[in-house]
């Protein structure tokens, strides 16, 4: 599935991407790691005469185990995104060149979803024709950005710009925080590391302080809006656009949510080929515990959400790089379509693969809890993404506030955006097409059922919502009373777009494809949308999209479909062309033999390189030999 990477056999000759010893690495160590690594993909680059695609590819192969993360992610991205011409000219080619080292810095300690109430402020003195940045109080420090604590020279902080007594709202700054000759922090910047994290730790989330610290006023980023030498605000586009960096990276968390799942289904599938436990028949031999109903009904989830965020994530980059071009002419009508849809995926994708992550784990039994089999590892490099790029209630938050308007619009009899065209639809005149129980193999009845889901969902918030104006509820308490509904119907329209692009890729493929293939991949398609109805099946049956007697047989078809993927499993997994230097773990080896693999990493533990430890000198000697302990 992943673009076969050329430069494969290049990156894992090399000791530095062979990743085994990483578990035993020290925070410094795993810091300079990433960094040395990110460094060395550089010089491969040039050697090799990579593209940015085969680079980006790279550090996919390397699990995002690399240095400059927000720099390559954000930084540049933002600059790209939020500076005018003249500053590209000037920051980018520093930026690209590692000249200069970036962060985003956004979040405080005291807020990081509502941007309005950003503390930090960028103050213009017209008399030197500078910004004076101040973050005025505890809660006011950045708090979390990437790269920040000890690698940044520079960042964009984002702050209320401040003219005369007026607030003009959140806006970038590019910020010099160290000096390019030592490193050192400026006069008036007091920065650092935040500590240790659940993981990630090869990543230095710092603070920031700034105390009135001065920068030329051409450092705001000035592409939406910019300040005149005489202290004029000029605005030249909406200032939503200002947080166009965030919806790339949302974009991005799919991917990377993608991968994560790609790396925990396959270490449980190839182990459960692996494993044997029990037999179902007295005295039979073992049976690899992939046989077994429960174990598929554990897997076969993220084997299926591996493949439907791939065909997402392709969709969604498509409609993306539409809105973007459209975006950099000036024109802004696709930003509420973009900043709706991405807004929910990013949350829809992240909650899943966190999910289905931790069902991998326990799908590989006591190993499962073993660094060496890397699962729970993905599982704590993967949590964050629920949260970071905005928590991901907000998002489906802001995803149900797009779906709110388009919803009206339909009412009004207005057009709506093509992701939500369903809403045109006539909701009451609804049959479930599934009327008998063969119909549950059809995926475009499925999709039916999803379609009506998602609109019912839509519509019967959008109705209480009005209800409750009505009955006098002010705005914001009615919207508090429906938050959970809201929730719900951004899910039940991102479920609807994941099944959609499976549809609809899996018939396309058909086309081009071999029919031995298609089959299997109808199979695993058809299978994602019995489950996703079966999970959320209260919602389904609450929305009148199916019935009981249709839930009756969509459940009985999803358990025959977990006996027709079987045979095939493993080669899903095997076709993800995962390297094993890429997943790096034990139980998930190409080879199957995970025992060895996992004795072989027992044996590199740093406690088993001494027979002795030096506990046993210090208290197990005169323990055992029942010499009376000195005072402890
Ligand atoms: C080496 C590695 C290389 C590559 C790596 C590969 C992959 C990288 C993957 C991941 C990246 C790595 C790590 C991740 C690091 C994460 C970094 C961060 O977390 S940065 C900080 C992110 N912060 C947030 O996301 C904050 C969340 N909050 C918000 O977005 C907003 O405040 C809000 C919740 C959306 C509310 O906005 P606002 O305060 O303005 O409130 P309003 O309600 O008044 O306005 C809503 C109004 O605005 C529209 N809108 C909101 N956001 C956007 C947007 N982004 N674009 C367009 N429009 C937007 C919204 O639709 C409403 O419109 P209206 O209904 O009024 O028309
Ligand atoms: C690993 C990591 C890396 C990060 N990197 C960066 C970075 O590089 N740059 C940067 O600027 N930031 C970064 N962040 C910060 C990140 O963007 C924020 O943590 C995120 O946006 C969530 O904001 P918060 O922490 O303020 O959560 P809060 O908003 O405080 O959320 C707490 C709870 O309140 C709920 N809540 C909040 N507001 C609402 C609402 N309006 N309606 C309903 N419920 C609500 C949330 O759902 C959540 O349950 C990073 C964070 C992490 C964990």
């Amino acid at each position: 599935m992943q673009k076969t990477f050329k430069n494969e056999k290049i990156l894992f000759a090399e000791p530095l991407f062979q990743c085994d010893g990483l578990a035993g690495f020290t925070r410094s160590e795993l810091y300079e790691n990433a960094i040395h690594r990110t460094l060395r993909i550089n010089q491969l680059k040039k050697e090799h005469n990579w593209t940015q695609e085969d680079f980006d590819i790279a550090i996919r192969c390397l699990n995002y185990e690399v240095g400059f993360v927000i720099h390559l992610s954000m930084f540049i991205p933002a600059i790209e995104r939020l500076a005018t011409d003249d500053q590209k000219a000037k920051w980018l080619p520093l930026a690209e060149s590692y000249r200069i080292l970036g962060t985003y810095a956004q979040t405080e300690l005291g807020h990081g979803t509502n941007l309005m109430a950003l503390e930090t402020t960028a103050t213009f003195d017209p008399r030197t024709d500078e910004f004076v940045l101040r973050t005025p109080q505890l809660s006011s420090m950045k708090w979390w950005p990437g790269s920040l604590g000890k690698t940044a020279t520079h960042a964009i902080v984002l702050a209320q710009l401040i003219i005369g007594n007026k607030n003009y709202g959140m806006n970038p700054f590019m910020v010099q925080l160290r000096s390019l000759e030592d490193h050192m922090p400026l006069p008036g910047i007091i920065v650092g590391d935040i500590g240790a994290k659940l993981g990630a730790n090869s990543n230095d989330n710092g603070f920031l302080i700034l105390n009135d610290v001065r920068i030329p006023r051409e450092n705001m980023l000035a592409r939406n809006s910019k300040v005149t030498k005489d202290g004029r605000y000029i605005q030249t586009s909406t200032n939503k656009a200002n947080y166009a960096t965030m919806v790339l990276v949302r974009l991005s968390i799919i991917r990377w949510a993608e991968d994560t799942i790609k790396n925990g289904s396959l270490i449980a599938i190839r182990y459960s080929a692996v494993r044997r436990q029990s037999s179902l028949q007295a005295g039979g031999p073992e049976m690899q515990v992939l046989d077994y109903q429960t174990q598929q009904y554990k897997i076969f989830p993220s084997l299926a959400a591996s493949y439907a965020l791939f065909f997402t994530y392709e969709a969604m980059m498509k409609e993306y790089e539409i809105a973007y071009a459209q975006i950099m002419r000036g024109n802004n009508q696709l930003l509420g379509q973009i900043h709706g849809q991405l807004s929910g995926l990013k949350a829809f994708a992240s909650d899943l693969v966190t999910y289905e992550l931790e069902m991998c784990r326990r799908s590989c039994g006591g190993h499962g809890y073993l660094k060496a089999s890397v699962v729970g590892e993905t599982l704590l490099h993967t949590l964050p993404l629920v949260t970071v790029e905005g928590d991901n209630t907000v998002m489906y938050l802001q995803c149900a506030r797009y779906l709110l308007k388009q919803i009206a619009k339909a009412l009004a009899g207005q057009d709506v955006d093509e992701p939500t065209s369903y809403l045109k639809k006539d909701i009451l005149s609804y049959t479930c097409p599934v009327q008998k129980g063969e119909h549950c193999t059809n995926p475009n009845y499925l999709l039916k059922i999803y379609t009506q889901r998602a609109h019912s969902a839509i519509a019967s918030v959008a109705r209480q919502l009005q209800f409750d104006l009505e009955s006098g509820k002010d705005q914001s308490s009615a919207f508090n009373n429906n938050l959970v509904s809201l929730v719900q119907a951004a899910k039940a329209h991102c479920q609807l777009c994941l099944m959609k692009n499976f549809v609809e890729s899996v018939s396309a493929l058909e086309r081009t494809c071999s029919e031995n293939l298609a089959s299997v991949l109808r199979q695993l398609c058809l299978y994602f949308g019995l489950h996703g109805i079966v999970t959320a099946s209260g919602e389904f049956l609450e929305s009148e999209a199916i019935g009981l007697q249709q839930l009756e047989w969509i459940k009985a078809e999803e358990l025959k479909s977990l006996a027709a993927i079987r045979p095939n499993a493993v080669a899903l997994v095997d076709a993800f062309d995962l390297h094993d230097q890429t997943v790096m773990s034990a139980l998930g080896r190409y080879d199957g033999n995970a025992y060895q693999h996992l004795f072989e990493a027992a044996k590199r533990e740093p406690m088993n390189q001494t027979q002795v430890p030096p506990a046993y000198y210090k208290y197990l000697r005169d323990l055992i030999k029942g010499q009376p302990l000195a005072k402890l």
